[in-house]
């Protein structure tokens, strides 16, 4: 968290100058009450109305700087949430495949919304409470010293008594507080999991599912927020001990002075109302110092995203040969899936994959699209080996499309660009290879019509026309298709594969079960794979 503090240390500069001035205005206005009431009590009414007015004045300057210093405040901490999204998302970018999926979509939507808002409540909102209250005791303390400097030692020795009991629950706060943050990451899991299935509980009338899962998973985070409030509790109420015990000694101390005729009787307001500024930021210190040193851990959760490797890899600068498979098996573990496949894919040729069920055929195109890199034998692609090629060049040449096809919440335009620039001439291009030109003639708005939530609006079939056209716009060599016609009807599916067959330059290997005639003839190999 320091880090982000620092790394806008310009914008955290003003926070701080900005409170100390609020908290000089306050201990001004604290010592002039003690003038006042000495006034008061000498029957001073003209001294007695002129300290209220300064007194008031000063409150205005302190109303005007606390406007400025919460607006500050609250800016410069979303700049730091900001920033920390940021690094999230590109920790996430440099992410390896199998580092990403090591957990569920549903914990990174936690870190980037439920962590980030932990980390302003009880880090950020805290660190700047201690600040803020540091600053004020500073301030209250000089302001303490005007009467008497025992005052001032007395002060110090309950505030470091109130600072230091709570210490003995900081370590077991970091830990519920870590365990709490880890219970939310799996409450969004599961919701998110149990609202995805959705259409499926609709379709088997188990729509209750959704809410037994809900009160299931919102009871076991309820559990870990109890228990941290408790220990929260434990903190404040020893902190609020130190604080009631030290503004009553406070007082009894000044009244003894005021006694000695050691200190104005005005003495004994004015140090009543510093002293609670002293000890209220002091009771409150250790919870705060505890809460915002308890965020601590879930930052080093964000660092446990496996990274890709850094080795250099062999660039692909052009793709002028194929894929040839020498000997390549491969097994999951103690499973083994493939074994001695020799097969060659020429370039611009079209080849299709059989076999039954779990033969292998999906880990193939997983191994070929540099998904699974810890194949035995040799491919060799392009002339080097598949596994020492830049993943990126590798997916800059190779289209992968899997069985379920992703679409984006947005338009038929900004899932086939998918943020970067082609113009309406190459996306009515891609569509017409991909036979979608007459759907989205049809669409209210074109390409421009919005195609809802993981493309609900579109039917199975033209959704992975919609994705096919994601890389044929991009020029990709190499599609390799995982049943990817199957959910289309039976014309769709013949007019997509035609219009791949026909399309000279392009390599096709595609997974199918349905090897349809008018496509087997157009097909140059066919690689049966049998299970092991
Ligand atoms: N990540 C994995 N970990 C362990 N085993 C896996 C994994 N992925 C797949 N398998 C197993 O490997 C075998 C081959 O799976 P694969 O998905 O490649 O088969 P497939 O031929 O594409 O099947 P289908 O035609 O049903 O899609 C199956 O027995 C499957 O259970």
């Amino acid at each position: 968290m320091f880090f982000y503090i620092k790394r806008f240390w310009k914008e955290n500069s003003i926070v701080f100058l900005l409170m100390l001035i609020t908290g000089v205005c306050q201990t001004v206005a604290g010592v002039l009450t003690a003038y006042a009431l000495n006034a008061l009590i000498e029957f001073d009414y003209q001294s007695f109305f002129i300290i209220l007015l300064i007194i008031l004045g000063v409150y205005f300057v302190f109303l005007l700087f606390m406007n400025f210093e919460i607006n500050k405040q609250s800016q410069t901490m979303q700049m730091m949430s900001t920033t920390i999204r940021m690094d999230m998302t590109e920790r996430m970018e440099r992410a390896s495949y199998s580092g990403f999926h090591e957990k569920q979509v549903g914990t990174y939507a936690s870190w980037l919304s439920t962590d980030i808002n932990t980390i302003e409540t009880h880090g950020f909102d805290q660190f700047y409470a201690v600040v803020k209250g540091v600053i004020a005791t500073f301030t209250a303390i000089i302001g303490l010293f005007v009467f008497h400097w025992s005052i001032v030692l007395w002060t110090l020795l309950i505030s470091g008594l109130t600072l230091l009991l709570p210490k003995m629950y900081q370590k077991k706060l970091a830990n519920v507080s870590l365990k709490t943050t880890e219970e939310g990451e799996h409450f969004l899991s599961r919701i998110t999991d149990v609202l995805n299935g959705f259409d499926t509980l609709f379709s088997f009338n188990l729509l209750k599912k959704i809410t037994t899962d809900t009160e299931k998973a919102s009871l076991v985070l309820a559990k870990a927020k109890n228990k941290r409030a408790s220990i929260i509790a434990k903190v404040a109420i020893l902190g609020a001990l130190g604080n009631i015990f030290g503004q009553l000694s406070i007082l009894g101390l000044t009244g003894y002075l005021a006694f000695l005729s050691v200190v104005s009787v005005g003495a004994f307001s004015a140090t009543g109302n510093l002293a609670s500024t002293v000890f209220n930021t002091v009771g409150n210190l250790s919870q705060q110092i505890a809460s915002f040193q308890s965020v601590g851990p879930i930052f080093d959760k964000f660092e446990k995203i496996k990274s890709r490797s850094q080795q250099v890899n062999q660039k692909i600068d052009q793709v002028d040969s194929g894929i040839i498979l020498k000997n390549m098996s491969y097994a999951y573990g103690d499973k083994q899936v493939l074994e001695h496949i020799n097969q060659v894919f020429d370039l611009g040729k079209k080849y299709a994959i059989v076999g039954a069920s779990g033969s292998g055929k999906t880990t193939l195109l997983n191994i070929l699209n540099g998904k699974l890199t810890d194949y035995t034998g040799s491919i060799i692609f392009n002339g080097y080996e598949l596994n020492a090629l830049s993943g990126y060049d590798l997916r800059e040449a190779i289209l992968y499309l899997d069985q379920q096809p992703y679409l984006f919440d947005g338009t038929i335009r900004d899932n086939i660009t998918l943020g970067e620039s082609f113009t309406d001439e190459e996306i009515m291009l891609a569509l017409e290879q991909s036979s979608l030109q007459e759907v989205v003639a049809q669409l209210p708005n074109g390409i421009d019509t919005s195609i809802g939530e993981s493309g609900r609006l579109l039917s199975g079939g033209q959704k992975q026309r919609v994705t096919l056209a994601r890389g044929l716009i991009r020029g990709k060599q190499i599609i390799l298709l995982d049943e990817g016609t199957s959910s289309l009807d039976q014309k769709s599916a013949l007019e997509i594969e035609e219009s791949l067959m026909s399309q000279k330059d392009l390599t096709v290997i595609m997974i199918t079960h349905h090897l349809r005639e008018e496509i087997k003839e157009k097909l140059d190999d066919v690689l049966r794979l049998s299970s092991q």
